[in-house]
């Protein structure tokens, strides 16, 4: 990038910060602006009144009459001190309402970032870019766009109190100048270059973190709490993090090291300049050169210009780290769609007759080349029991991904009523799905929020949770729960309760049996629950997802041989189909598979 345009970036980027503070906190930017700008007036009259205050007293004790000119003095002294007054008062006002405006638009960057994070493509998971980019966009901080809006106002402010400092002390020796240039410079160029070395190297060291955190979390979370133990896995795992943390703080205590060294250098050299400047100015006093009140001036206000130096060096290095920071969190926020939105979506028409057409449907992964999916044809008919059979890793769950498009295609195409799934509208597209997944979500909500979330928008909730739940067999056991649908899943919050792996099952295809969707899809549904449950379940399933179109993925033949039709997987190929009794003549894969399953439940009659 050339520097015009890395100035522009900077400029666009800045311009982008400020419309976040702006677009999160009117009220208070305003008010935090207000304050500040009050903040810098009074400040620049204290310095104006203690400057007219010193001139008068060095004319006063210059003259014989000194007594008779006390109140002259008196009364610069009260304008000076109600000059403070105000400032002080106008610093505290302007702090609060900085610190309001900072929680407001903290949390509305939060929430640019959930945003975000909800609505990136399934694919972005599967990438530790994406992982990256995220916990980048955490450690940005969402403290960051308010601070660069208060920053610029401090600076502004700094800047203008500094300039008038520096008209003060050209009045007394212009030769002063160049040492408030030799506090400051020196100081700003060793604050910047290490925050863009502390920036490169939190860039590198982003997965590092992770892998820390992570570590953290298997040590600390109730998931992994019984293999922790029963393995004795702890030990072995906090060494690891240990290790991690110990590269890290090496790494960073290392620039930290090297950035005191030089700043603490730079430091020393401004203040031998300041006492060698002091000296001088001393002398020249002596030598009558220069008024007595001019040396205390200088001193007083010298002394200012120092802290306020040290301040516009923080404010500006701040600034600059900002403006990085928050490149990371807009590289997460910019992060584009892998499965595209149609600009002119075409309307789904029937779609409670939901006609589901796969055509030669190919499939790789992103940043993989081997296709898991290739040429497969298939159809689930309006209201038809479809079934999917195949080992593990044929390729089921990536086919169930492409039909609710949470991928699309890399070949072929899949169409609903004849419309290609690409040209609709994703979230129309995807109501026409229920969906529960091998690894289901267990939400640590009650029970009817556990269910209700199959859909979220329906307006009588009341009424069909308990009817999905009485569908999915899990009314019963919900009944016997102390405060029964209002009963919180989950041990993390007060009075909360855990359920059995196969209730929680059924909890999730309660879910599925919310009316939302045209079409069921439930992948491997019955793996965790009794045989009696699984069989009450498939005895009148049609009944029980009032006649909606389904495909049931299961490795259990007892359940596949009750779908009008069957499709078998094998590498990714739909390698047989038909009904149980066809594919069972045909003497093939499912043949096999049927044949197998039988032949234990025979042996266990024997
Ligand atoms: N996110 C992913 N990224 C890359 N490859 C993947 C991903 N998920 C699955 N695969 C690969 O795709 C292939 C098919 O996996 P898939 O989960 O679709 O199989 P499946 O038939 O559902 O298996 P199972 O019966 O074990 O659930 C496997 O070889 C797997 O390694």
């Amino acid at each position: 990038m050339t520097s015009v345009n890395k100035l522009f970036a900077s400029f666009s980027s800045l311009m982008r910060i400020l419309s976040i503070s702006w677009k999160s906190s009117r009220k208070w930017t305003l008010l935090s602006t207000f304050f500040i700008a009050l903040e810098i007036i009074s400040g620049l009259g204290v310095l104006y009144l203690l400057k007219q205050m010193v001139d008068v007293v060095t004319e006063v004790l210059a003259e014989p009459t000194a007594a008779d000119n006390v109140g002259e003095v008196l009364h610069y002294v009260v304008l000076t001190g109600l000059g403070t007054l105000a400032y002080v008062v106008a610093r505290a006002l302007a702090g609060f309402a900085r610190e309001t405006q900072g929680m407001l638009v903290a949390d509305h960057v939060d929430n640019m970032v959930q945003e975000t994070a909800i609505s990136v493509d399934l694919a972005f998971y599967e990438s530790p870019l994406y992982h990256d980019t995220l916990e980048r966009a955490r450690q940005s901080g969402s403290q960051r766009p308010a601070q660069v809006a208060s920053n610029l106002m401090l600076l502004g402010k700094n800047i203008l109190m500094l300039a008038a400092i520096v008209v003060m002390i050209a009045t007394i020796n212009w030769l002063l100048l160049p040492i408030i240039l030799f506090a400051i410079v020196p100081a700003l160029i060793a604050r910047i270059y290490f925050t863009r070395i502390l920036y490169d190297w939190q860039r590198r060291r982003t997965q590092m973190e992770r892998r820390a955190g992570y570590l953290d979390w298997l040590m600390t979370s109730d998931i992994h709490a019984k293999e922790l133990r029963l393995n004795q896995l702890g030990n072995f795992l906090r060494f690891k993090y240990k290790h991690i943390r110990d590269d890290i703080r090496g790494e960073k205590l290392a620039i930290s090291r090297k950035r005191t060294m030089v700043e603490s250098i730079v430091a020393v050299v401004a203040s031998m300049i300041f006492f060698t400047s002091l000296g001088y100015l001393a002398w020249q006093t002596a030598q009558g050169q220069n008024s007595v009140g001019e040396l205390v001036l200088f001193l007083l206000i010298f002394q200012r210009a120092q802290t306020m130096g040290q301040e516009l060096v923080q404010q500006l290095s701040k600034l600059y780290e900002d403006h990085l920071y928050m490149g990371m969190l807009f590289e997460f926020m910019d992060m584009q769609h892998t499965v595209p939105r149609s600009t002119q979506p075409v309307k789904i028409v029937h779609s409670e007759k939901a006609n589901l057409k796969l055509e030669n449907v190919c499939f790789a992964y992103p940043g993989t080349h081997k296709n898991v999916i290739k040429n497969v044809n298939m159809e689930i008919k309006p209201g038809q029991i479809v079934a999917l059979v195949g080992a593990n890793g044929s390729g089921k769950t990536s086919l169930i991904k492409l039909m609710t498009r949470l991928y699309d295609p890399t070949e072929g195409s899949i169409q609903i009523n004849g419309i290609d799934a690409q040209n609709c509208d994703i979230d129309e597209y995807r109501q026409l799905f229920s969906v529960i997944f091998q690894d289901y979500s267990h939400y640590a909500e009650s029970v009817h929020e556990n269910i209700r979330f199959g859909h979220i928008n329906g307006s009588d909730a009341a009424q069909t949770v308990p009817w999905a739940a009485e569908n999915a067999g899990a009314a019963a056991f919900i009944e016997e729960l102390d405060d029964k649908y209002d009963t919180m899943l989950t041990r993390l919050f007060d009075n909360g309760k855990e359920l059995s792996v196969g209730q929680w099952q059924k909890i999730a295809l309660a879910r599925a049996f919310m009316l939302k969707s045209n079409i069921v899809i439930l992948d491997e549904p019955t793996s965790a629950m009794d045989p009696v449950a699984e069989s009450e379940l498939f005895e009148n399933f049609r009944e029980r997802i009032s006649h909606r179109s389904a495909l049931v993925i299961s490795h259990r033949l007892s359940t596949i041989r009750l779908a009008d039709y069957i499709y078998v997987m094998d590498d990714g190929e739909i390698k047989e189909s038909g009904t149980h009794e066809s594919l069972f003549e045909l003497g093939g894969i499912y043949h096999d598979l049927f044949s197998r399953q039988a032949k234990y439940y025979q042996h266990d009659l024997i």
